[in-house]
C-alpha cells in the first residue's frame, strides 16, 4: 500500500486527469491566470552590513519573507543539494526509495513520504508532492544511515549543507533581533537549541494544475525557514488578499519567518503564509531547511518588546505543546489559550491578514481527523509543514454499513478515478498507451457517465455474478474466501481494541449494528472480485459474467470500472480497506492464479 501514497506512483503511466483525492475545494484552488504576478519581495545583500539590518527589518514587517544573496553558503553546495534531490526523486527506482519510507503513523518521522498529516486515507485533500525529510540537528538526532546511500556524496553533502544553513540562520536571527533594537542574541536565546530539519520537496508535473496544490497554504511552525528552489517556480506568498509568485533567483536563499519568531517578536513580524502550485510540464524541486525550538522550549514575546504601553499579544507556549495541540485539538485547540484580545487589536493596526481559511497562528490550522490512536508526539516533533484540511474533513465519519451504502455521484467519480489509475498503471508500455487511448476515447464518448449508472445498478447484482461453472473454481473460491474471512475477523478485532474507551464503545456499537458476518462476507467477495479483475484486462467471457449491461459487455474499460468500483464500495471504511487490501497478496495470490488458469481454459473450450 505504500506506493499508493506517493505522487510519483500515482503519475506513472501518464494520467490524463488528477485523482479526486488531490482536487482542492474551489476556494483553495490556485488561480493560475494570475500566477504571473511576481512577489516583489526584497533581495538583500548580506555583504553590505550597513544597510542589511534596516532592509531586513522592513522586509520582515512587510512580507515576512525576503531573498538573501552573498549569504556565505558556498554556491556549489546549493547546486549539489538540488542535484542530489533530483537524482533521488528521478533516478532512484520507487522500490528503492520506499526503503527510506517515513513512518506514516508518526507526526515527525524522517524519510520519504508524501503527506505530513495523520489521518485516514480518503479524508484529506492530498498535496501533489513527494518529499524526503532529514533530521540534521542537534547532532544527537542526526543519523545519516537513514538517508539515501546514492549518489556516494549524498550523506556528506546533506551534513555540510545543514551546518552551513545553521550558521546562516543564526546570523539572520541576530540581524532580525537587531532590526527591532533587541540585543543580537535575543531571538536565538529565546529559541534555545536549534532543531534543524531539511525537507526536499518534489512536485511531479500535474495534468490539471488548476485543480491542485503542490503544498497547501500554511506558515511554518518553527522559528526560521531557509529555502532554495530550482528554476521552475511555483512557490507563492499570500499578501494583501493575493497570492503572489516568488520568482526563483539563482543562488539566492529565501528566508521565511515562521510562527515562533512571530510570537517572540510579539507579532511585529508575522510568519509568512505560503503554498506551492503545480504545473503541467516540469517537475519542480525545493529544499526547505527548518530551524525550530526544542519541544521543551518555552516561547513568549521578548521581554524587551513588552512595556507599559505594549502588552504581550501571545501567551507563553511550550513548543512541543504548540505542535501537538495542533495535531490533537485542531484549530480551536490553540486559539483561545494562545491569544489575547490584544492580538485582534494588533491585527487591526498592523498589516492585517485577510481572513484566509487556512491561516496559520490565529486560525490554528487544521483539525486532524479522529485517529484510531493518538498521534505519537515524541522528541522528534519539529517544524514539519502543517497541512491544512478542508472543513468538511473535520469530523470523523461514522462507519457506513456496507449493506446500506448509497454512493453519491462524487464518490462514484472518485472510485472511477481510482479504477482508472489502476487500469492505466500497466507495466507494458504498449498496453499502457493503448489503455490511455481507451480511457480518453471513452471519456470523450461520455462513457464515464454511463459507467456510473451501470455501477449504481450493478451493485446488487455483484454477488450473483460469481462464475457458476467448474466445481474446482467454486472450491478454490470457497477456501480462499474462508481464509479472507478469518483475516477480516482479525481486522475487526483490531478495530475494536481501541484504547480510547468512548471510541471503543462507539466502535462496538457500529460493529453490532452492521452485523459483522454479512459485512465480512461482502468484503471477502469483493476482495476476490478485485484481485481477479484489476490486475489484468477482462476476457470477453468474464465481461459477460461481470455485468448484464450492454455497455459493459462491449467495453472492457466499463466492465473494469464496474468491478473496481464495487470493491471500493465494499472497502468504504478506510481502516478496514487499508488492512484488507494489504491481505490480498497473502490470501489470494495462489488460488487467484489458479482461478485465472481455469478462466483461460474455459475460454479456450468455448472458442474450440
Ligand atoms: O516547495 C516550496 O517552495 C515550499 C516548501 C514549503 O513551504 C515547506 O516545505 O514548508
Ligand atoms: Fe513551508
Amino acid at each position: 500500500m505504500e506506493t499508493a501514497s506517493r505522487v510519483e506512483a500515482v503519475t506513472k503511466g501518464g494520467l490524463p486527469v488528477v485523482p479526486s483525492q488531490y482536487i482542492q475545494p474551489p476556494e483553495a484552488r490556485p488561480n493560475l491566470h494570475h500566477a504571473g504576478d511576481a512577489a516583489p519581495i526584497p533581495t538583500i545583500d548580506l555583504s553590505i552590513s550597513d544597510s542589511a539590518t534596516e532592509s531586513i527589518g522592513e522586509a520582515c514587517r512587510n512580507w515576512g519573507a525576503f531573498h538573501v544573496v552573498n549569504h556565505g553558503v558556498p554556491i556549489h553546495l546549493l547546486d549539489r543539494m538540488k542535484s542530489l534531490g533530483l537524482s533521488f526523486f528521478q533516478d532512484c527506482p520507487l522500490e528503492e526509495k520506499l526503503q527510506y519510507a517515513c513512518d506514516s503513523t508518526s507526526a515527525a518521522s524522517e524519510g520519504y513520504g508524501s503527506r505530513m498529516l495523520l489521518g485516514a486515507e480518503g479524508d484529506v485533500v492530498l498535496d501533489w508532492r513527494d518529499y524526503f525529510d532529514h533530521h540534521t540537528l542537534p547532532l544527537s538526532r542526526r543519523d545519516p544511515s537513514h538517508w539515501p546511500l546514492h549518489p556516494p556524496d549524498y550523506r556528506q553533502v546533506v551534513e555540510e549543507y545543514g551546518n552551513e544553513m545553521k550558521k546562516l540562520a543564526q546570523k539572520l536571527l541576530g540581524i532580525i533581533s537587531e532590526s527591532l533594537s533587541l540585543p543580537c542574541s535575543s531571538i536565538e536565546e529565546a529559541v534555545g537549541e536549534i532543531y534543524q530539519n531539511i525537507t526536499m520537496s518534489y512536485y511531479p508535473p500535474c495534468p490539471q494544475p488548476e485543480l491542485t496544490l503542490g503544498l497547501q497554504s500554511h506558515s511554518d511552525m518553527g522559528a526560521l525557514t531557509l529555502l532554495i528552489q530550482d528554476d521552475v517556480g511555483g512557490l507563492q506568498l499570500y499578501k494583501d488578499d493575493h497570492w503572489l509568485t516568488v520568482p526563483p533567483i539563482s543562488h539566492a536563499i529565501l528566508v521565511l519567518i515562521a510562527d515562533q519568531t512571530e510570537i517572540i517578536t510579539n507579532g511585529i513580524y508575522k510568519s509568512a503564509q505560503h503554498r506551492a502550485v503545480t504545473n503541467a510540464n516540469r517537475a519542480r524541486l525545493s529544499v526547505a531547511t527548518f530551524h525550530d525550538p526544542s519541544k521543551t522550549a518555552r516561547i513568549a514575546p521578548a521581554s524587551h518588546l513588552i512595556g507599559q504601553h505594549t502588552k504581550p499579544a501571545y501567551k507563553e507556549v511550550v513548543y512541543g505543546q504548540y505542535v501537538s495541540s495542533w495535531y490533537s485539538k485542531g484549530p480551536e485547540g490553540y486559539n483561545s489559550p494562545l491569544y489575547t484580545v490584544q492580538r485582534e487589536e494588533l491585527e487591526g493596526r498592523q498589516h492585517k491578514r485577510a481572513p484566509f481559511p487556512q491561516r496559520g497562528l490565529k486560525e490554528w490550522r487544521v483539525k486532524p481527523l479522529a485517529l484510531t490512536s493518538p498521534p505519537k508526539v515524541n522528541d522528534e516533533i519539529h517544524m514539519m509543514t502543517p497541512h491544512p484540511r478542508r472543513d468538511q474533513n473535520l469530523q470523523s465519519k461514522p462507519l457506513t454499513p456496507m449493506s446500506n451504502i448509497n454512493q453519491t455521484e462524487e464518490e462514484i467519480q472518485r472510485d472511477l478515478d481510482e479504477a482508472t489509475l489502476l487500469y492505466l498503471s500497466c507495466p507494458d508500455p504498449t498496453e499502457a498507451v493503448a489503455r490511455r487511448q481507451r480511457v480518453m476515447s471513452s471519456d470523450a464518448k461520455g462513457q464515464r457517465a454511463e459507467t456510473m449508472v451501470v455501477m449504481m445498478r450493478s451493485t446488487s447484482n455483484h454477488l450473483k455474478q460469481i462464475p457458476a461453472g467448474a466445481q474446482e473454481i467454486r472450491t478454490g473460491y470457497k477456501q480462499t474466501k474462508e481464509r479472507i474471512m478469518e483475516d477480516l475477523q482479525d481486522v475487526t478485532k483490531q478495530y475494536l481494541s481501541c484504547t480510547v474507551s468512548t471510541e471503543a464503545a462507539a466502535r462496538k456499537q457500529r460493529v453490532l449494528a452492521d452485523g459483522t458476518s454479512g459485512l465480512m462476507e461482502e468484503t471477502a467477495d469483493s476482495i476476490l472480485a478485485t484481485s481477479a479483475n484489476i490486475r489484468r484486462p477482462l476476457s470477453p467471457w468474464e465481461r459477460g459474467i461481470r455485468s448484464e449491461s450492454p455497455q459493459a459487455k462491449d467495453n472492457p474499460l466499463n466492465a473494469l470500472f464496474c468491478t473496481a468500483s464495487l470493491s471500493c464500495l465494499a472497502h468504504k471504511e478506510e481502516k478496514i480497506r487499508t488492512m484488507t487490501m494489504s491481505l490480498i497478496p497473502i490470501t489470494v495470490k495462489s488460488p487467484h492464479h489458479k482461478w485465472q488458469h481455469l478462466y483461460a481454459k474455459k475460454m479456450k473450450d468455448q472458442q474450440g
